[in-house]
């Protein structure tokens, strides 16, 4: 995973509003890509059902297979019983836990899938260190999340869950350390919509694109999973590289719910901060009954 992060295009900059961000290092065409890149982590968004830990699938009672290791339910595709996506619960499983799993219903949501990305990023500190440095620089927010009813709800269903479910040890991971890393999937991870259901990776230079409403780039999907960002129009070198996080297609009001309940930020690009949206009007009231409510006044 995450071969080729270095990129010649971008410079990443760092300022106390936007934390980092990326921008372009020579003028970039409209259609030009920009990063290609594959993930640093992946694994099941905290809310799903069993799905294939292996190729992130869902799975039923019927076309599932127990890994003979750990007895996490995988497809019936070899391939996938074979292929080191599932490594890090598996062995978890096998060495600290001393205990086979058994997912006895197929049902959605499926409380013991919720911790699954998290252990993914914690057996990197081990592991792979590179990936685990990469990891712990993005973003957590921490301090904002704490209070809040999802910092909660993660302390008692993921952090809780890993001292008794995988014997994760306090000493080497203390419930803030645990929760930093599920802010942290939080704020950068993007879903993946390649497979049913869409699944959560985190990229190392994608994470730390910027938000705008009215964004230059846009983002797709390889089929294997690298996540791509293309310039939409023409960005002269030296300006912000930004994706939208939320729904273009949504309200001024919507919009910055979304961010501030999911990434705890109010955006104040050109089209949040201009009641008229650049002319558009779009978050306007469209009233249908206007000619009836001129004559009634
Ligand atoms: C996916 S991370 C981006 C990388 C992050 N800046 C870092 O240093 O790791 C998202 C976070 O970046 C910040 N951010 C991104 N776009 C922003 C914007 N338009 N205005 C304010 N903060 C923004 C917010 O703190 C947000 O929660």
């Amino acid at each position: 995973m995450n071969k080729n992060a270095s990129n010649e295009l971008l410079e990443v900059k760092q300022n106390v509003i936007l934390g980092r961000y990326l921008i372009a290092s020579r003028d970039i065409a409209p259609g030009e890509i920009i990063i290609n890149e594959s993930p640093l982590i992946k694994g099941p968004s905290q809310i799903t059902g069993p799905v294939c830990l292996s190729c992130l699938c869902n799975i039923n009672e019927q076309n599932s297979l127990e890994c003979s290791k750990c007895g996490w339910p995988l497809c019936k595709n070899q391939a996938c019983h074979v292929d080191n996506t599932h490594e890090a619960e598996c062995n978890w499983t096998v060495f600290k836990r001393n205990e086979k799993v058994k997912i006895k219903q197929f049902i959605t949501p499926h409380r013991t899938y919720e911790c699954i990305t998290t252990i993914r990023c914690l057996y990197q500190q081990e592991k792979n260190p590179d990936i685990w440095q990469k990891l712990i620089k993005l973003e957590s927010h921490s301090e904002k999340r704490k209070g809040t009813e999802k910092y909660e709800s993660d302390r008692l269903i993921i952090a809780q869950f890993l001292y008794r479910f995988f014997k994760v040890n306090p000493e080497q991971w203390s419930e803030d350390d645990i929760l930093k890393i599920c802010g942290i999937i939080q704020i950068n991870g993007h879903e993946v919509p390649l497979t049913n259901p869409p699944y959560v990776a985190i990229y190392e230079l994608a994470s730390m694109l910027e938000h705008s409403c009215i964004p230059n780039c846009c983002k797709s999907f390889s089929n294997e999973g690298n996540l791509i960002i293309r310039a939409t129009q023409l960005i002269k070198k030296g300006e912000n590289i930004s994706i939208c996080y939320s729904d273009p297609l949504w309200s001024t009001i919507n919009r910055n719910e979304h961010l501030i309940l999911t990434k705890y930020f109010h955006c104040k690009c050109k089209r949040c901060t201009d009641p008229t949206e650049l002319g558009t009007y779009y978050s306007a009231v469209h009233c249908l009954n206007k000619y009836v409510f001129i004559k009634n006044i």
